[in-house]
């Protein structure tokens, strides 16, 4: 499942990891999509879940006994840092996560000023997580950067 604050990427993400395919003008997600993205041998079922506050109920749902919890920043808005912070939180928190493997991708780094990992380690408080695997790495789903290691982290929780 992808979760993360509006506009930080998750659609996209999708989009190239699916299809190959960028594109400047994605419309915000009404909701939820469910996709099936097949990459090799290996065949993700995705829930992209839409950011805007008034989803955020849907994050914990579509979160429910997946492999993996996907939260995507903008790492580029620190102003919006402490708001993803709290958004992560709150959804950690909720019992029926507990355990489930967290990876946290910096998007938006071809942006000037993009935070590095230890800046987003600190801002969302990362290093406080002990009840479950957690990851974070800082990419470009425009440019492309990073995303090999990212489908590889996905595809080791795959089963
Ligand atoms: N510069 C840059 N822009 C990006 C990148 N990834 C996404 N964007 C842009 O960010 C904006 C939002 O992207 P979306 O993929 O719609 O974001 P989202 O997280 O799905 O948003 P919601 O569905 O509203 O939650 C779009 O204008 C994208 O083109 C990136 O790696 N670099
Ligand atoms: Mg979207």
């Amino acid at each position: 499942s992808i979760v993360g604050l509006q506009a930080s990427g998750k659609t996209s993400f999708c989009n190239v990891i699916g299809n190959g395919q960028w594109s400047e003008d994605v419309v915000p997600t009404v909701a939820f999509s469910y996709r099936q993205i097949r990459r090799g041998n290996i065949k993700f079922k995705v829930w992209d879940v839409a950011g805007q506050s008034k989803y955020r109920t849907l994050w914990e749902r579509y979160c429910q006994g997946v492999n993996a919890i996907v939260f995507v920043v903008d790492s580029s808005a620190r102003d919006k840092f402490e708001a993803a912070q709290f958004a992560l939180q709150s959804l950690l928190s909720q019992p029926p996560l507990a355990g489930v493997p967290l990876l946290v991708l910096g998007n938006k780094n071809d942006l000037d000023g993009h935070a590095s990992v230890e800046e987003l380690i600190r801002a969302l408080h990362l290093d406080k997580i002990q009840d479950r695997p957690v990851s974070c790495y800082s990419c470009s789903v425009k440019e492309q950067d990073n995303l090999d290691i990212i489908l590889q982290w996905l595809s080791e929780r795959a089963h």
